[in-house]
């Protein structure tokens, strides 16, 4: 599906071709194609700008890798700002809330959005994935032969539905089908609202009137993902009136454009939860943003592609970093590296916290008065050196240190312990290199920094804080010691602060 966006990025991407970073301009002419084709999918037209806007940021000056095309970068560009986008928070999209038995589901829509059909989706699900009891209930009192079709569709699947009775109005069907529900045992019961062609008074104020005595804990709107741009009109109107908890997008295995998906979630903040993918009773999966985002461009091979070739150059310089550290070589570039990924990974406080018996450290740390301002004072004493100075930093003189001390608004007694860190770190490095055959750094690296030296890291990596085996492991290899790589800082096995952060920054 979505052909026609996936082709149009592609025709503009083919035009990129130019290796090394992505020039401002590159992705200007990019982007306004970008534009273009989203506006034609039925993306929004302030949907569109932002995303084009958020793109044009992430995309302009990144280092085109190698092995890729620009192009090819930028396509992986866009699908990752299209999976946030769709994404939107974290919550899981298959999660519906439906505890407290009897959990009553509403579940409205236009007419012919596919409503019945994904209420008995849903609730084919609901028995046979969470194995809940469920009762459907027809509200459409428009259109009897909804009812009926409701019914039909219940004893396909093997889920009971609310005894028809003529002549009674929703309200007086969904109070029926709660006492039905609470007597019956059901953990759920879902309420098939009456659709029109058009949102109208009548129609809103009907389900409003039903929501008001169901009272219930999931508003699923369904909404047929062909009409897009409408679509987000709809979604804007039931959300206003009635107060939707989630979107159904149905038809999304026909041709569509795609757009809908995009605006839908971007203009209504509401998560897209489920999506139809087909007339059967199982056609309906959970959304995923990342299948979605990767059917909206139809390139996930590509994006695949330079997943892998990121991956192979961050393993490559991570190769290089291991020899340059086992010869003892690690000077303030290293450094810098380390710091400015330790304030990625929640700074001070976080890192100490993520570390086994690091706990206590972090308190005597908070005390201290150590917190990421003080990486960043690190990093801007880095800064005020020259290239050559972070490579050899042991050239610094006196009168160089105080400039730079004076550039970074610290003293020189800062730089001093910034230097002494950066020299035990170097020691530490070099000590674990020529530990054991193989290289103990080299093992360790492995232990603590995953599968291809330091993945996912990039260069200057941190260890994967997160997965204690494997912290054990390097521990373990070093005979158990703290490695020195980790979290940059050198004698926290010792239990006293680092050099180099006591003290750091203190106002005199
Ligand atoms: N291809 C495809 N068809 C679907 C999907 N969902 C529903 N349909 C079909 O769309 C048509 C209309 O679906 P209904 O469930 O009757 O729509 P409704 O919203 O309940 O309509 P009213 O009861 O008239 O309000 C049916 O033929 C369904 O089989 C889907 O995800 N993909």
């Amino acid at each position: 599906m979505f052909e026609n966006l996936s082709e149009r990025l592609s025709g503009v991407f083919d035009k990129l071709t130019k290796q090394g970073a992505l020039s401002e301009d590159d992705v200007k002419t990019a982007l306004r194609e970008v534009r273009v084709a989203l506006l034609e999918a039925d993306v929004s037209l302030p949907v569109a700008r932002d995303f084009v806007k958020a793109v044009q940021d992430k995309a302009t000056g990144q280092q085109v890798t190698k092995s890729v095309t620009p192009g090819q970068q930028v396509v992986k560009i866009v699908h990752d700002e299209l999976k946030h986008v769709l994404a939107g928070d974290n919550e899981d999209p298959g999660e519906l809330k439906i505890d407290n038995p009897p959990a009553p589901i509403l579940m409205v829509g236009l007419q012919g959005s596919g409503k019945t059909t994904t209420t008995a989706k849903l609730a084919l699900r609901l028995s046979q994935k969470s194995g809940k009891r469920v009762l459907m209930a027809s509200l459409d009192t428009n259109r009897p032969a909804a009812m009926e079709q409701l019914a039909i569709l219940g004893k396909q699947i093997g889920v009971d539905t609310l005894p028809i009775v003529k002549g009674e109005d929703p309200v007086a069907i969904a109070k029926r089908a709660k006492q039905q529900a609470t007597l019956g045992g059901y953990d759920v019961y879902m309420l098939d609202t009456a659709g029109r062609l058009h949102i109208d008074e009548e129609l809103i104020a009907q389900a409003a009137a039903v929501r008001d005595v169901a009272n219930p804990r999931e508003t699923l709107l369904v909404v047929d993902g062909l009409t897009g741009q409408d679509a987000v009109n709809v979604a804007e109107n039931f959300d206003r009136e009635i107060g939707v908890t989630g979107v159904v997008l149905t038809r999304m295995d026909g041709d569509g454009r795609g757009g809908a998906a995009l605006s839908m979630r971007a203009v209504t903040g509401k998560p897209i939860k489920f999506v139809g993918l087909g007339e059967k009773m199982d056609a309906l999966e959970t959304f995923e943003p990342d299948r979605i985002a990767g059917r909206i461009l139809g390139m996930g091979d590509i994006v695949a592609l330079v997943e892998k070739a990121q991956e192979t150059i961050e393993a490559e310089q991570a190769e290089r970093m291991m020899k340059r550290f086992q010869k003892g070589q690690f000077n303030m570039n290293d450094l810098k590296m380390q710091l400015e990924q330790m304030i990625k990974m929640g700074g001070m406080e976080g890192l100490m916290g993520m570390m086994p018996g690091m706990k206590k450290m972090a308190a005597k740390a908070e005390e201290a008065g150590l917190d990421d301002r003080i990486l960043k004072q690190q990093i801007a004493l880095i800064q005020s050196m020259t290239k050559k100075e972070r490579a050899n930093p042991q050239l610094l003189q006196a009168s160089r240190k105080k400039r730079i001390a004076k550039g970074a608004g610290m003293e020189v007694s800062d730089l001093n312990k910034l230097l002494k860190m950066q020299r035990q770190m170097g020691d530490m490095m070099k000590k674990m290199g020529k530990m054991g055959k193989g290289g103990m750094l080299k093992q360790a690296m492995r232990g603590m920094f995953g599968k291809s030296g330091m993945p996912g890291m990039g260069p200057g990596g941190m260890p994967d804080m997160n997965d204690p085996a494997a912290m054990e492991q390097a521990a373990k290899a070093l005979g158990g010691k703290m490695p020195a790589g980790m979290g940059n800082l050198p004698g926290l096995g010792g239990g006293g602060l680092p050099p180099g952060l006591s003290g750091f920054g203190k106002k005199k």
